[in-house]
């Protein structure tokens, strides 16, 4: 069976690249896209605007316009549009793949009511390789314990706007998990001035902006004497779209809940 599916923030850097993994992927086809509804994009046809010649799906302004024409939506947006359309879908039946990044906790409690009624998968990275991360970096954190300290470093282009990234946040939650303590207590998501020495417990971040890097993280566990790396580079967009698109045809037959990129690979 083919699933059919509606792109949203279908002009992005993202919206473009799943457009054309829809086009790779034999058990999907594109029959939505969607932009803000003021978009210089609406009315222009996404499959042009991808790259890819007409495919005569049209940009349109409002999910609720074509909310009868997809299975699932994949939304790689903004943290306030993802909500939005959460709430859309979840009151008409439909499945949803979420890749925004920066969403608050206020917007994760939101998005998981709407997971109660229809099924949604959301991730903050769909690369196969950044998800056998996730799973290393809480695997080494249990084993090497108190006698490492861990620091997460990454790096994305100068067009991005959460920091950090939702990934290197996800890798440091692994990594808490780990250590079987709470994120939220020893998270350090910056650093500036006279901070004092490192505590033992912490776990630093760090962000680099700049040029086209599609997305750098490593996280090092550093000793005396010694330090490991778990790091991942993309170079192209597409380990997210693939990812993506695979995760939507999983979706597709999911009844309801809210399930991540973990659930789709079989990690857990
Ligand atoms: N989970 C993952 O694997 C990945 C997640 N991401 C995340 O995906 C998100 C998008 O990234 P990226 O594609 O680089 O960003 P872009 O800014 O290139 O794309 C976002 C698109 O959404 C559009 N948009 C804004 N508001 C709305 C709305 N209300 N309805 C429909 N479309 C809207 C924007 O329009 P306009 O530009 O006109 O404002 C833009 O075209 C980010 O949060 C990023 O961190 C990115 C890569 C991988
Ligand atoms: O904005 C991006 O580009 C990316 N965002 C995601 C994140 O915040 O982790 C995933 C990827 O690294 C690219």
């Amino acid at each position: 069976m083919t699933i059919k599916i509606a792109v949203t923030g279908a002009a992005g850097r993202m919206g473009k690249t799943l457009i054309e993994a829809i086009d790779q992927n034999a058990n999907a086809t594109l029959t939505a896209a969607i932009e803000w509804s003021e978009s210089p994009a609406i009315g222009a046809d996404a499959g042009e605007l991808a790259g890819l010649g007409k495919n005569g799906v049209i940009i349109v302004g409002d999910v609720n316009a074509v909310i009868n024409d997809f299975d699932v939506l994949v939304d790689f947006t903004t943290p306030a549009s993802t909500v939005a359309n959460a709430k859309a879908c979840s009151a008409a039946g439909k499945k949803m793949i979420i890749g925004t990044t920066g969403c608050t906790d206020e917007d994760k409690t939101l998005i998981a009511d709407a997971a109660n009624q229809s099924a949604i998968c959301m991730a903050t990275n769909f690369s196969t390789g950044v998800n056998l991360c996730f799973k290393l970096a809480k695997e080494a954190a249990a084993i090497l314990g108190d006698d490492y300290d861990v620091e997460i470093v990454e790096a994305h282009h100068r067009h991005k706007v959460d920091a950090p990234s939702g990934t290197a946040l996800s890798l440091g939650e692994a990594v808490a998990e780990g250590h079987e303590r709470n994120f939220k207590e020893v998270a350090v998501l910056s650093r500036e001035g006279q901070v004092g020495p490192r505590t033992d417990n912490e776990i630093g971040f760090a962000t680099i902006r700049g040029g086209d890097v599609v997305g750098d993280h490593t996280v090092m566990y550093m000793a005396d004497g010694e330090r490991i790396e778990i790091g991942h580079k993309a170079s192209s967009r597409m380990s997210f779209g693939r990812g993506a698109i695979r995760a939507a045809v999983w979706v597709a037959a999911q009844d309801k809940g809210l399930f991540d990129m973990q659930d789709v690979l079989g990690f857990k």
